[in-house]
């Protein structure tokens, strides 16, 4: 691997795939929004996938290396698509996913070269999605094995449409130390898997105990955020923003909760962060908008505080 940079090196381990909005198609994919926005956020943003050997595979590929973003760990796949995810809002102005089958992304092949890759890896970021397919999902596992004991491992959980089941969330769950789900994804989860979700505190406990995970972060959009961490519960309201589209909002909260624990911040310094870039990328459009000077600033008010 040419890791030219001793930045933090921070993985995003899924899928990268074409946000479809009506007319106009925008980069995305949960696991490569947060690789994107470490990038931004003063780390060394690195995206693993897979496209198709086409012309929207092209163009993802361009955007990362016009993004200074690797493309050496987006793999060709000759025979599958690249993925593309038809996007529409409810009346409450909420994202509503629509993603198509059997592309690239769910056939992730796991190699020597990834593997060199993980072990250097300060942290990485998964969710349920990409392991909709066995191969994309060994690969997946095989990756987290291959980290070392020190790597922050994030789930991103992310629920979409039908593609998810019990035996790869609790997989995922004990693969994890910080787990982050919003608020829709805490009723699914609390069915799932026979948790009561009427007292937060109590399933984030079951959740943290039961899989031994450090840390659970529950997002709730324009309402802020709850945090279960050190045997403490941060509670954090939202900031008032003019919504564009909250597509990538959850995935830009995540990168900025990585990126800070990683700089070695505090668990309330690095949600506080985390909730106003979640903000700031609710106030734009599309998933991955180049943010780099308003974080930077950002991170610097916050720091003083
Ligand atoms: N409308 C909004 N106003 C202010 N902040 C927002 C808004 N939407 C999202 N955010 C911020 O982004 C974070 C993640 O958004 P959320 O929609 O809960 O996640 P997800 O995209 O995973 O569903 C929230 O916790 C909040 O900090
Ligand atoms: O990969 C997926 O699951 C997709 O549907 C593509 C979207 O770009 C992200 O999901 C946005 O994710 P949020 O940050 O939760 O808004």
């Amino acid at each position: 691997m040419n890791n030219l940079t001793s930045l933090p090196l921070v993985i995003g381990l899924g899928e990268l795939l074409w946000d479809c909005f009506g007319d106009e198609r925008r980069p995305g994919g949960a696991p490569a929004n947060v690789a994107f926005q470490a990038n931004q956020l003063g780390c060394q943003g690195t995206v693993v996938t897979r496209v198709g050997d086409d012309a929207l595979g092209t163009e993802l590929l361009e955007f990362l290396k016009q993004q200074q973003l690797s493309t050496e760990y987006v793999q060709i796949d000759e025979t599958h698509p690249t993925g593309t995810v038809t996007v529409e809002f409810s009346d409450a102005n909420d994202p509503q996913y629509t993603i198509h089958e059997q592309v690239a992304w769910d056939h992730l092949e796991f190699n020597d070269q990834l593997a060199a890759l993980m072990k250097q890896a300060q942290a990485v970021c998964f969710g349920t999605l990409a392991q909709r397919e066995a191969d994309s999902r060994e690969s997946i596992h095989q990756c987290l094995a291959a980290t070392s004991s020190a790597c922050l491992v994030v789930y991103d959980i992310n629920l979409r449409q039908k593609y998810y089941d019990r035996d790869w969330i609790e997989r995922s769950l004990t693969a994890a130390k910080i787990v982050k789900l919003n608020q829709d994804e805490v009723q699914v989860l609390s069915e799932l898997l026979a948790i009561s979700a009427e007292d937060l505190q109590a399933f984030a406990l079951h959740l943290q105990q039961a899989y031994g995970v450090d840390a659970i972060c529950i997002t709730r959009g324009a309402e802020g955020c709850l945090i279960f961490a050190d045997d403490r519960q941060y509670d954090i309201p939202g900031t008032p923003v003019e919504v564009a589209d909250a597509v990538g909002a959850g995935d830009a909260f995540t990168a900025a909760l990585i990126s800070r624990r990683l700089l070695g911040w505090g668990w309330e310094q690095a949600v506080l962060f985390a909730n106003r870039v979640g903000g700031l990328v609710a106030s734009q459009a599309g998933a991955m908008p180049v943010l780099r000077a308003e974080f930077e600033q950002l991170s610097q008010e916050l720091q003083k505080t």
